[in-house]
């Protein structure tokens, strides 16, 4: 599908919610040639104004017609949207980036962070998966990793916000923390999650689940990470194992990452190294002035933020990183304009 590229209508479908929102601001600030942006929602927001830099945007609500004449439609409205409107977009010639995990592991839909597998584009068939936010950021840090020396294996582990499941988590996180002091029984006071994680306070707290339990024990948000990045480095040979965890932080994911190697003769150094190649990378890792990177400080950036690279004194091929980023920018909205950027480069 060929995309003209000063001249084109854009939707965002879910544009009132935590991700949404940031697609808008990332498509305004980014100055992508849109020639209109329409804002989609549920029938509950319909005729709501959303304003930014001075223009107001109002919200009408998602039906199949809204995509006649629509070149590319952003979607992060959850799962059963893009499933019963992705299509419907498609067939009326929109390309549909879809920030939801309803297509990523279909074999025929590309799953993309540009940085890392940007040549994926050009098998799309009008729809284009954007990863999991976890994953996007490991990706994005570990790409020029395992291309320069492979890697063998990776075990992760995430601290993840509540902005990660939607406006009314990072509501609820905030409701949490004003009812506390000193001498409150946390306990007796808070009241169960909103969020995926339903049952326990955020406030306070540490939850190890994010999304439902399989039947293996892992959750579903550990096996999205396990499975996307098999299929963004298009290596099934990877071994990659993934414990997800949400603590009250609002804006910005971060990851304990340890990577086995291919190789016995690689250097922190040459980890340092290679890391710098990659766009859009920064590397924050100083212990001596306690530089390292921290979530409170990648909100609001684009960047993806490594430190704390240490190599593992008990195995040769062995390496430790925390890897941080802004899990509603690169890890959703920005990642999914950049793949439209692409698509009209
Ligand atoms: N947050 C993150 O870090 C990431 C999120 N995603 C994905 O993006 C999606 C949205 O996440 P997030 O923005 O955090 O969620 P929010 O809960 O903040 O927003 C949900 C959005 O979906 C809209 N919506 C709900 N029902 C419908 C409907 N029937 N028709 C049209 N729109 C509807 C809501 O509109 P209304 O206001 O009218 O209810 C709102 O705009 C999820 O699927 C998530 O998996 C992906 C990667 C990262
Ligand atoms: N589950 C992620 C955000 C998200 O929505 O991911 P996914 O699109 O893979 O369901 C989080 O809670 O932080």
């Amino acid at each position: 599908m060929e995309l003209k590229k000063q001249d084109l209508n854009v939707a965002i479908v879910g544009a009132t919610g935590a991700v949404g929102g940031k697609i808008l601001e990332k498509l305004v600030e980014r100055q992508f040639p849109a020639k209109s942006i329409k804002m989609l929602a549920s029938k509950r927001s319909a005729g709501s104004k959303i304003i930014v830099e001075g223009k107001n945007y109002i919200v009408e609500e998602t039906v199949p017609e809204s995509f006649e004449g629509i070149d590319i439609a952003f979607f992060s409205a959850g799962g059963s949207i893009s499933q019963t409107f992705a299509h419907e977009a498609v067939k009326r010639g929109a390309i549909v980036i879809d920030n939801t995990s309803a297509f990523r592991m279909d074999a025929d839909i590309p799953l993309v962070v540009p940085e890392v597998n940007a040549d994926e584009l050009n098998r799309h068939n009008g729809i284009i998966a954007n990863p999991n936010c976890s994953t996007i950021q490991m990706v994005t840090a570990l790409k020029a990793i395992k291309e320069k020396f492979g890697i063998n294996r990776i075990i992760v582990s995430t601290y993840q916000a509540v902005s990660g499941a939607g406006a009314e988590a990072i509501e609820e996180l905030s409701e949490q923390s004003l009812q506390m002091d000193s001498r409150t029984d946390i306990k007796a006071v808070l009241l169960p999650s909103a969020s995926a994680e339903k049952h326990y306070p955020i406030a306070f707290n540490v939850i190890p689940q994010i999304d439902l339990f399989d039947e293996s024990g892992y959750t579903l948000e550990e096996l999205k990470m396990m499975n996307e990045t098999k299929k963004i480095f298009a290596d099934e040979k990877i071994a990659v194992a993934a414990t997800c965890v949400r603590l009250p932080v609002v804006t910005g994911h971060s990851e304990s990452v340890y990577i086995e190697l291919n190789r016995e003769d690689v250097s922190v150094e040459d980890i340092r190294s290679a890391i710098k190649t990659t766009p859009g990378v920064v590397i924050q890792d100083d212990p001596s002035s306690q530089l390292y990177p921290m979530p409170l400080y990648a909100e609001g950036k684009d960047e993806v933020f490594v430190g704390r690279i240490r190599k593992d004194p008990t195995q040769p091929t062995g390496f430790h990183m925390w890897i941080v980023s802004d899990n509603l920018l690169k890890g959703a909205a920005l990642n999914s304009v950049q793949i439209a950027e692409e698509l009209i480069k």
